[in-house]
């Protein structure tokens, strides 16, 4: 048979499932309609005073039994609903193009054909049209060469004969392309999805994942999955596949709340954001490092990483550089737990606990009471102890104060509303010591605020206890009077409710060990993407609030470009050192999808010999250095080639080494309409002409980027290196770099190799 036949046979079964598809489609709507109207009608029965919220389903609020069914009912009134959502969602995925793969398989002498798409489909006689590309046997697909193939199943590994892997690209229910192939997945269909242009969302990579992509995708068994990936590898896109992977294989035991994405910023989150929902999925819960340690530090002002950047002198002195490398690792945060394990007899800080403007407790009482707890016991179970003897005594205080005149002033003073309310509130029956027992309840509601702060350990005092420890830790990294003068600094940092993020995170974590709280044990799965930003502090502290969750670490250790002016060691080392006793698996990525092969080898030329990056065979234009005579000419001449670019391309990126820099040209541009200046506060990037710095870019694309001034000032020496090359591999189709006067030393090599072209001007 002809290629041509067997894709005219294709085209009919094409046909046929995108016919059951919209069948399909319009029954789910017609069936949602009449969901929604019965959640309605369900809702309105009971009028306005009971009506429940479907959103936040509070228990504890109402104990009327009616309203409690009434809530059952609505609440499975919405699950139907949202089912059929998802429904319609998964359908609507499949709408145009309901499959990209097919394999041909002889099972136990049995021939079958399997097509594979975002999600299951089946006829009514419950035939698979569609199988979900999770699906075990669906791992053949982007894993096997044609021949005895294996996947898994509940009863163990099945083995088959995989006689034919083809792939499609159906756009609008049309095959556009087809292709028969023995490899994960050819080369032609790639070639055509990469050379697209950008898109303000990252899309899914679903028909296309390559062979090690799978491996990171569907991996079950790691604790600690650490993924170095060069540039454009694929990283954040395996993450989120393997986000909806995971759901899929864990549909019963695991949901989208239990997964956290720490992101490098807001830009990044909204640029992802599309991904699980078009393969039917919701998405996970993301949050960035600085806000989850703000979280749980309210009140203190942390500094991020990108302030940091923008006050750190380009050469930091070398003692500054040995205190953060410590203060950074994972020894600092054993070295502090150790100390204040170390002597029995130190008093830990704590706190009056206020209450109306006068301690309720003062400090010296509870110092007094963890004072009298047993030695032998440890630091958190003294502690513990001491709140438990202040709850005890808070409890004692109310039923001793039930019966001040005070207290029965008060209580007299009440409206009959609010005296009926707390009868009703506490369900308290009539009897003699009725008005004791309200008078108790009474307390309680006023002492509520102190049984918060003892709740939440207000009375210990972390900060005061950090910086107790820091005095008395025997360090051999720095001049005592350094250490010192960085103590000193951090607790007027402290007074001003401000903290640096090293700071921050030992902090906590000096602060979850005493308390004994802090720790998160619903969480099952924690992915960092831009690893290579988190200090070793950072990752051990994550790892150590959420304890029950498997992590998985992507990063590229060449694009550090936040930490790369004093960092030592490498990521890899750094991170399996960290979580030696964990089962760790590591997976690198050497080839790169984003960039024209022109790109990627231009910016693999930045990198050490070891570290060469395979580029994917999409071939472009060559990357252009300008270089301009004063900055008058530069200027008008970066303008130009924007202006130039932005003729061909929707988003032209100018990037710079930080904000300062972004502001310059935006101010040089003088005709603002023309140019976006994209700072830490936009949500999502718009197109047209851009400029921002390089930290802001992170994980992004653009078609067409600049370099701004790759200058020998700009760019002097290796230090400088991580940085431009993260710029460069930002470009998927064009990149042209600007410099004044003289081009950096980093990139002057690229002219006489000629991986790329030169202009001056
Ligand atoms: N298997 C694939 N099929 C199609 N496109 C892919 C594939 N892998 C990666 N890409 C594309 O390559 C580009 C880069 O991918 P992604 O952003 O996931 O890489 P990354 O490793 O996170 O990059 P970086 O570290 O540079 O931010 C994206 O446009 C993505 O869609």
């Amino acid at each position: 048979m002809t290629i041509e036949d067997s894709k005219k046979i294709e085209q009919k079964r094409v046909d046929k499932v995108a016919d059951i598809i919209d069948d399909k489609l319009e029954k789910v709507s017609q069936y949602l309609e009449k969901a929604h109207s019965e959640t309605g009608n369900i809702e309105r029965n009971y009028g306005e005073n009971t009506k429940v919220n479907t959103l936040e389903v509070d228990d504890q609020m109402e104990t009327n039994a009616s309203v409690q069914q009434q809530k059952q009912l609505v609440y499975l009134a919405v699950e139907n609903e949202n089912i059929l959502n998802a429904n319609e969602q998964k359908l609507k995925n499949l709408q145009g193009s309901p499959y990209f793969g097919r394999i041909d398989i002889v099972e136990d002498g049995e021939k079958d054909t399997l097509y594979i798409g975002t999600s299951t489909l089946q006829d009514e006689d419950g035939e698979f049209l569609i199988y979900d590309w999770r699906a075990p046997i669906s791992g053949i697909y982007y894993n096997g060469t044609l021949g005895k193939v294996s996947y898994p199943t509940p009863n163990g590994t099945a083995e088959v004969d995989l006689k034919r892997k083809r792939q499609f690209q159906i756009i609008h229910n049309k095959i556009k392309n087809m292709f028969d192939t023995n490899e994960t997945v050819g080369d032609e269909i790639l070639q055509s999805v990469l050379s697209e242009y950008s898109d303000e969302y990252l899309k899914n990579i679903v028909a296309t994942i390559q062979h090690e992509q799978n491996t990171i995708i569907r991996d079950t068994h790691s604790d600690v999955l650490l993924v170095q990936g060069v540039a454009g590898s694929g990283k954040t896109s395996a993450i989120l596949q393997r986000v909806a992977f995971l759901l899929y294989h864990s549909r019963s035991s695991l949901n989208a709340d239990q997964i956290i994405l720490f992101s490098p910023n807001k830009l990044f989150s909204n640029y992802i954001s599309e991904v699980l929902p078009s393969l039917g999925e919701r998405n996970m819960r993301q949050v960035t490092l600085n806000e989850f340690i703000s979280l749980r530090l309210t009140g203190i002002q942390v500094e991020t990483l990108f302030e940091r950047y923008e006050k750190d002198e380009k050469n930091l002195p070398q003692e500054m550089i040995d205190m953060r490398l410590y203060k950074e690792s994972g020894s600092f945060l054993e070295d502090l737990e150790n100390l204040e394990n170390a002597n029995k007899n130190h008093l830990l800080y704590f706190e009056d606990i206020i209450f109306e403007g006068r301690p309720f407790f003062t400090k010296d009482e509870i110092s007094e009471i963890y004072q009298s707890q047993n030695t032998a016991f440890s630091i958190p179970d003294r502690f513990l102890k001491t709140k438990n003897t202040l709850i005890k005594r808070l409890k004692k205080r109310i039923h001793q104060d039930r019966d001040d005149d005070w207290v029965q002033a008060e209580i007299d003073n009440l409206s009959d509303e609010d005296f009926q309310q707390i009868i009703t509130d506490h369900k308290i029956e009539e009897s003699t010591n009725q008005r004791s027992i309200i008078a108790e309840e009474f307390l309680k509601d006023r002492y509520a605020p102190i049984y918060n702060a003892l709740i939440n350990n207000y009375f210990f005092n972390p900060y005061e206890e950090y910086l107790y420890l820091l005095s008395h830790l025997d360090q051999d990294v720095v001049d005592p009077e350094i250490w010192n003068t960085m103590i000193d600094a951090i607790d007027h940092n402290v007074e001003a409710h401000k903290l640096s993020l090293s700071d921050s995170v030992a902090i906590l974590y000096l602060r979850d060990y005493v308390t004994d709280s802090g720790i998160n044990t619903a969480i099952q799965h924690i992915f960092i993407d831009e690893v290579q930003d988190y200090t070793m502090a950072q990752l051990k502290y994550i790892s150590h609030a959420f304890p029950n969750a498997k992590l998985t670490l992507l990063g590229d250790r060449s694009q550090d470009v936040l930490t790369s002016s004093y960092r030592q060691k490498d990521l890899i080392t750094a991170v399996s050192e960290l979580f030696n006793k964990k089962h760790m698996t590591t997976i690198t990525l050497n080839q790169s999808y984003r960039s024209t092969a022109e790109i990627t080898n231009f910016a693999s030329q930045l990198l050490p010999d070891t570290e060469k990056i395979k580029a994917f065979s999409r071939s472009g234009e060559k990357p252009e250095m300008h270089v301009y005579d004063g900055e008058t000419n530069y200027y008008r001449g970066l303008k130009d080639c924007a202006r130039e670019l932005n003729q061909k391309y929707d988003t032209v990126a100018i990037l710079t080494r930080n904000q300062s820099q972004a502001e310059q040209v935006y101010a040089h541009y003088g005709d603002e309409g023309l140019l976006t200046l994209v700072d830490a506060d936009f949500r999502s990037v718009p197109k047209g002409i851009l400029v921002m710095p390089i930290y802001l870019a992170k994980g992004l694309e653009f078609d067409a980027v600049i370099a701004h001034d790759v200058s020998k000032d700009n760019y002097p020496d290796d230090r400088s290196r991580d940085t431009l090359y993260t710029i460069c591999t930002r470009a998927m189709h064009n990149l042209t770099l600007c410099a004044e006067n003289e081009l950096s030393p980093l990139i002057k090599n690229s002219v006489q190799d000629q991986t790329a072209k030169l202009q001056t001007n």
